[in-house]
């Protein structure tokens, strides 16, 4: 239930800002502690065209000159040697070394073998570079940053990481984040499923030690295409994976990277250094399966787990997401390379929220989520709890049913943390700024309004009440909602979505309405899996959007199959190809139709449409559902593409 996995930030400066302290990233990657544990966290900076001689660090157990013998035979002359002892025979050593940029990659690579594989203790080769310089361990980002005093550090660009295993221990700190080769660095929340396919594609070209990370291919990947001579975004657009309706890759291209492709839920930083410049790079997974926040200031560009983190350091930076499948490139020379949606899009997200307000009942400033509810709790006999600089605690309100607590209204200024509002039953909560993920889950009764942005899996099983939200909403909204008898919920969603809105949705009302767009903007796979309910989305909205489709290349090679069987004429054919899916589909008839809906739609569901305006009962229905509703009348009155179950 706890929507946790490790917690992820970068950051990158802008030519014209100063360099980013240590202890600004510290700070951030900090807000989000409850993602992680004691189980790993680290740092990494880079500095552009920085030194002349490569700093190797490495974790060893046994003896630690055996690294400094290694280095040597690879024809590297070793200039120091620094060691500190961290448990037992335990130690992290850092090695000064001069040579050849090709040598150092190659050595490396064939040290990392033997360290790994030497029977009297494992030891590992965790940060080479002359830009690069990773600092990890086993404990907290705090208890990191002590170690190695990052607070004074300063870099143009930095990577951080709070870990959560799943997939190594943790009690040794080579299983902690950041992966690192020679000039990349990565962090990584969610799992990496392809791991078999991508450590076979790394064998295959002389990756033979891996210290068991999922994470870790990542990194490997990462350095492999790269040094192929692929510009780094075409890197990232093979690795990214995207679903092939989004894929701009050349089939062959596909094919022949195929196993360096990732899968699995991730969000992944990466930073890099081509030597001429630096880069931050942020990929979220097809299905958007982990969070993922981009951001922007005067100084700097963020990629976060959460928004908290990125206003822990910058109150009044613009933010956006990344959509599911897509990538967030910024480089130091460069600026922005890719934003990972739009320009409109973009544009479309909420104002900074309003953190301040004169009259208040708790300051939220650095208090825990625990403390938090607690206070809120307290003051709740007033009839009205107001609460300032909320940035990122947790479940708020949730303890307010289990109480008997109802009729109160909460008003929250600042970025309400992750499930704000679950199993809400007869509370008003007002936010002058964003919700984070999962929130309003379960609710049963009452109102949340939303005045800026919600994020993912808003309103999941909603069964009761209303949630407004005047900004945009993110993935997976509106998923499982129902209704029992006189009890039926309403999602209101002011701005755009993404995908899989009103997924298995079995009842209740949700309206999508863009008030910034022509007509609705929401992602793909509307109302999959729809047994109930209804979606309104304002305008003309396409068909191909609605339900798990079939991509169109295989609905085409579908027709031509019939066609060739003379289960449909040429003329068909040719008619059929040019319609949407949907409307395809209803034009068919007898064994075609059937062969289509075994090969696409058995399984799930695909609704079905009606594009018109809102009948009186509906207009009536949903303009009374809540005051506020009285902004959106005129919307109201325009057209909308309904969304319902087949029946
Ligand atoms: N919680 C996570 O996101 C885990 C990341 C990665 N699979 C690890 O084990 O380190």
């Amino acid at each position: 239930m706890i929507p946790s996995g490790c917690g992820v930030f970068g950051i990158i400066r802008k030519e014209t800002a100063k360099k980013i302290p240590g202890s600004t990233v510290v700070r951030a990657i900090e807000r989000v502690r409850h993602r992680g544990s004691d189980k790993g966290a680290g740092f990494a900076t880079f500095n552009l065209g920085e030194g002349n001689s490569y700093v190797i660090k490495a974790f060893v157990e046994g003896d630690p000159t055996k690294v400094v013998r290694l280095l040597n035979e690879h024809g590297l002359q070793v200039t120091s040697l620094n060691v500190s002892y961290e448990r037992g025979n335990f130690c992290n050593c850092s090695i000064m070394t001069l040579g050849d940029v090709n040598r150092v990659k190659k050595a490396i690579r064939n040290i990392n073998e033997v360290l790994w594989d030497d029977n009297r203790g494992k030891g590992r080769i965790y940060s080479v570079g002359t830009s690069v310089s990773v600092f990890k361990d086993v404990g907290y980002p705090i208890d990191v940053a002590r170690k190695y005093n990052v607070d004074a550090l300063e870099g143009d660009m930095w990577l951080a990481h709070t870990r959560q295993p799943t997939n190594s221990p943790g009690f040794y700190p080579y299983w902690s984040h950041p992966f690192s080769t020679f000039n990349i660095a990565i962090v990584h929340n969610g799992d990496v499923s392809s791991f078999g396919a991508n450590v076979e594609f790394l064998q295959n070209r002389g990756w033979e030690s891996f210290v068991g990370t999922d994470s870790e291919v990542i990194a490997f990947l990462f350095q492999e295409l790269l040094e192929e001579g692929l510009p780094i975004e075409e890197a990232v657009k093979i690795i990214l994976n995207p679903s092939r309706r989004s894929s701009s890759l050349p089939k062959v291209k596909d094919y022949l990277y195929r196993n360096a492709k990732l899968d699995g839920p991730f969000t992944a930083i990466v930073g890099y250094d081509s030597g001429e410049d630096i880069y931050l790079v942020g990929i979220a997974d097809r299905s958007k399966f982990r969070p993922a926040i981009i951001g922007e200031d005067e100084n700097a560009f963020y990629v976060a787990s959460e928004e908290s983190e990125i206003r822990e350091v910058s109150a009044k930076a613009t933010i956006w997401t990344l959509k599911p499948g897509s990538y967030f490139i910024a480089s130091l020379k460069k600026g922005i390379i890719n934003k990972g949606r739009e320009e409109e899009e973009v544009l479309s997200f909420s104002a900074p929220p309003i953190f301040e307000t004169h009259d208040f009942d708790i300051d939220a400033i650095n208090m825990s989520s625990e403390e938090l509810n607690l206070r809120i709790e307290e003051t709740s006999s007033k009839g009205k709890v107001v609460v300032k600089n909320v940035n990122g605690q947790r479940f708020i309100g949730n303890t307010l049913p289990f109480k008997g607590i109802r009729g109160v209204e909460i008003h929250i200024y600042g970025v309400a943390g992750n499930a704000m509002a679950n199993l809400n039953d007869g509370n008003t909560f007002h936010v002058h700024g964003n919700v984070q993920d999962d929130c309003c889950d379960t609710m049963h009764g009452g109102k949340v309004l939303i005045e800026g942005d919600a994020r993912d899996v808003l309103g999941q099983t909603l069964q009761g009440g209303v949630i407004l939200v005047k900004g945009n909403a993110g993935n997976r909204v509106g998923i499982q909602m129902r209704e029992y008898q006189e009890k039926r919920p309403y999602l209101i969603i002011g701005g755009i979505v993404d995908d899989y809105l009103g997924e298995y949705m079995a009842g209740g009302v949700t309206i999508v309405l863009d008030v910034k767009g022509n007509n609705a903007r929401v992602g793909n796979f509307v109302g999959t899996g729809m047994v109930g309910g209804r979606i309104y989305l304002r305008g003309k909205v396409s068909p191909s959007k609605l339900g798990l489709q079939p991509p169109r290349f295989e609905f085409l090679r579908l027709l031509r199959a019939l066609a060739l069987d003379n289960l449909i004429s040429q003329d068909e054919l040719e008619g059929l190809s040019k319609m949407e899916y949907i409307e395809a589909m209803e034009k068919m008839q007898g064994k075609a139709k059937e062969y289509a809906m075994r090969l696409f739609e058995e399984k799930v569901g695909i609704p079905t449409y009606e594009y018109r305006e809102l009948n009186e009962e509906e207009f009536k229905e949903i303009s009374g559902v809540t005051p506020e509703m009285k902004e959106y009348e005129e919307f109201l009155k325009e057209k909308f593409t309904v969304i319902f179950p087949k029946k």
